[in-house]
């Protein structure tokens, strides 16, 4: 059973500390609602999950290996999605996406022909309402269709760990619950998310577990 083990973990960030002495257990099969005010240290905590950044004392754990002592194994069990969509604007969602895939050296039979990448990534963009805006540079599709597009990573790629910085900005209802409900798919089959959002997760998103980042002065 896979884990992600964060201990002892305290952040400073211009003289003021975020949290300090924080753990926190991600289990196979648990989704973890991260909640807290504007500036308590989400992001921050988040990005040390990911080993983007490093914490002043503390360290972070997947299956028992530190993150930063085999990154490479462990970025092949995540997909982190930030808060900003990180897609070219200059290029459209197909492009964005196979560049992704490309950067995250996926080889299945995505990668084996050029026509088959594109196939399988007009399927998700079609499950995710996108159809017809595959080829427009994705600086002219709206911030809710830009964030679908961001999305689509999650059916691309096979990852136990997804952290996800409010995913569900910009969203649409429809869009919110075609979200809740692949968290909910993903954790079924044994994954685990951490996932921030300033709104609440619905049932559709499936049982969770709360944890809250006070705002420290
Ligand atoms: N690289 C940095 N340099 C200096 N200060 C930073 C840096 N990154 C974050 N901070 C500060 O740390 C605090 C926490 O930021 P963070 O983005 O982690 O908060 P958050 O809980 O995700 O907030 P929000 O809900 O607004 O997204 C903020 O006061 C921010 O200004």
């Amino acid at each position: 059973m896979s884990d992600l083990c964060a201990s002892g973990l305290t952040c400073i960030k211009r003289d003021r500390v975020l949290f300090d002495d924080f753990s926190l257990n991600l289990n196979a099969g648990e989704l973890v609602y991260l909640r807290g005010p504007n500036g308590a240290g989400k992001t921050s905590l988040l990005r040390i999950l990911t080993g983007l950044s490093s914490p002043e004392y503390g360290d972070v754990t997947f299956d028992g290996v530190n993150i930063s002592s085999n990154p490479s194994l462990y970025y092949q069990n995540l997909i982190y999605l930030g808060h900003k969509s990180a897609l070219n604007g200059a290029l459209s969602a197909i492009d964005n996406l196979r560049f992704w895939l490309a950067q995250h050296g996926i080889q299945n039979q995505d990668v084996t022909q050029a026509s088959d990448i594109g196939c399988t990534i007009y399927q998700v963009l079609e499950r995710l309402g996108l159809v017809g805006l595959e080829d427009v540079p994705v600086r002219f599709l709206s911030a809710g269709q830009q964030r679908r597009v961001a999305l689509s990573r999650l059916w691309l790629k096979s990852a136990t760990v997804w952290v996800l910085d409010e995913p569900f900005t910009a969203l649409d209802s429809a869009g919110v619950i075609l979200l809740e409900r692949k968290m909910k798919q993903h954790v079924a089959d044994g994954g685990m998310i951490i996932t921030t959002s300033h709104q609440a997760l619905s049932s559709e998103a499936g049982p969770h577990r709360c944890v809250d980042l006070e705002y420290r002065f």
